[in-house]
């Protein structure tokens, strides 16, 4: 049997063999990097994907201690908590109760003993180390106690020694790392699109592997062959797709030249599948617009596909700052395409029955790409469901005006919850005669070339641990009458 992990109060430490104040003073570089990415994602609320790449080249890791740093960062604030339910039965403190730079510092030693391929000793010692030069040597002695109270415990014996006497919601909850509230949502999402509840622990999973990153091969610009020569593996379901297994997007020569995107294969499916169904040739007024389009993933594609089939696209955007990334991802495309900084809602009033095809690629809560958002599980809240829906319904209400007579329209999210999804789509139905739901999962097979099993209704659902891509949502109507 494993030791019982014994609670710790700060203050009252055994000695270890070798006292802190005897062990590392000082942070190792990658460490301190991961730490500092933690802290600012906790106290000025920053993205972790935009701080940590400045602080690496700031730092000059490159190679071994850059993975190192990126791995152990988002590693941390995946299974943060996980590891807070670790961290809680190794010390008589509640959680509240200790500093936030402490509990940071104490997730990375976490994260290191549980699911890395550190050493304890190395784990242990660097934390400690990390605290000793960050808050002090009483911080650090607390930090001490603590680690190695979790270093005594097998890693595998942990999942059940964390939870035990928790409910079994909050159990799963702590064992999968993710709120309560999302777990509730991607159950209620799975029955919805006629899956399983079992599937659950295998979506919660994949939210905890990072992706892998995906290419779009713009087509016109470059082929799919010119990536796979460049030692990209082949894309699993978009024909546009390679994947920079094992690489940093970066270091593709066409990423770094624009011919090339960084765009998950959920959206690049979803885009292309805006282009499936048939529409009446001779109403066509040759013109496409993505309503809601920074900061221009799925723009570039369209418009890319757009300038071979002879269509402009039309790219709207609310954020000024948004816009101007859209004009960037625009650049390379030959088109006489146009970028709108302005509402997306007032679009469909003021240019009706224009377009032929819409995608309307509403804000959301991301829950789909938990995986690739690290903090975005614990800074999202209940809350913002109803705070998106108004803005979720006006703009399908506008790109639904904004199309033609006979014309189509996708709404996406990379979100799966039924209530920024499927109940959207019924909201603005009920409320808007003259539309047919078109089979949206027969259009993602269409564009994959095989049937990739996105629903069995009409709207399209795609999920990490299915496809390996972003939980993006599709549904395709069409605008019916003269
Ligand atoms: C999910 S993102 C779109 C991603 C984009 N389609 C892509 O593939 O790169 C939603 C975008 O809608 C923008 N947005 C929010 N409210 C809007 C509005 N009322 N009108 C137009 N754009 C809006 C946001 O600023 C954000 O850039």
């Amino acid at each position: 049997m494993s030791p019982r992990p014994r609670p710790v109060q700060p203050g009252k430490l055994e000695r270890t063999a070798t006292a802190p104040s005897q062990r590392t003073r000082h942070a190792d570089a990658p460490r301190a990097v991961s730490y500092a990415v933690l802290q600012a994602v906790t106290e000025d609320d920053a993205y972790a994907n935009l701080v940590l790449p400045g602080l690496l080249s700031r730092r000059r890791l490159s190679g071994r201690d850059a993975g190192f740093a990126t791995e152990l960062t988002y590693g941390t604030l995946r299974g943060q908590g996980y590891y807070d339910a670790v961290i809680a039965r190794c010390t008589d403190r509640a959680l509240a109760d200790i500093q936030p730079p402490l509990l940071n510092a104490l997730r990375l030693g976490a994260h290191q003993l549980l699911a890395m391929r550190v050493g304890a000793h190395a784990a242990v010692d660097s934390t400690v180390g990390l605290v000793r030069s960050e808050l002090g040597i009483g911080p650090s002695k607390f930090a001490n106690a603590v680690l190695r109270r979790i270093s005594e415990v097998p890693a595998e014996d942990w999942p059940a020694k964390a939870t035990e006497g928790m409910s079994e919601a909050a159990a799963f909850a702590a064992r999968s790392s993710h709120p309560e509230w999302i777990i509730r949502a991607f159950r209620q999402a799975l029955l919805a699109h006629g899956r399983p509840a079992e599937e659950l622990e295998a979506l919660l999973a994949a939210d905890n592997v990072p992706a892998t990153p995906a290419l779009t091969a713009l087509p016109g610009l470059t082929a799919v062959q010119d990536l796979l020569d460049e030692g990209a593996e082949p894309g699993r379901w978009s024909p546009v797709a390679a994947l920079a297994a094992g690489r940093e997007p970066a270091s593709f020569p066409s990423v770094r030249s624009g011919l090339v995107r960084v765009q998950d294969e959920g959206s690049q499916l979803v885009a292309q599948a805006l282009l499936v169904p048939e529409i009446d040739e001779a109403r066509n007024t040759g013109r496409w617009l993505d309503l809601c389009s920074g900061p221009g993933g799925k723009s570039a594609l369209l418009a890319a596909i757009g300038d071979q089939r002879g269509a402009t696209l039309t790219a709207v955007e609310l954020s000024e700052h948004r816009s101007k990334l859209v004009v960037q991802a625009l650049q390379p495309h030959r088109g006489d395409h146009e970028i709108l900084t302005g509402d997306g809602r007032d679009f469909g009033t003021e240019f009706p029955d224009q377009y032929d095809r819409v995608l309307i690629d509403v804000p959301c809560t991301g829950l789909g790409a938990l995986r690739r958002r690290p903090e975005a599980r614990w800074r999202r809240l209940p809350a913002d469901i109803p705070a998106l829906a108004p803005v979720q319904r006006e703009l399908l209400k506008s790109g639904i005006r904004a199309v033609r007579p006979g014309g189509v329209v996708a709404y996406t999210t990379c979100s799966p919850h039924a209530a920024e999804t499927i109940a959207v789509i019924e909201d603005v139905m009920k409320s808007t005669p003259g539309l047919e739901v078109l089979d949206a999962p027969q259009a993602l097979d269409t564009v994959a070339g095989t049937n990739i099993g996105a629903g069995s209704g009409r709207f399209a659902q795609l999920w990490p641990h299915l496809h390996g891509t972003d939980g993006m949502f599709l549904a395709l109507l069409r605008k019916t009458g003269a």
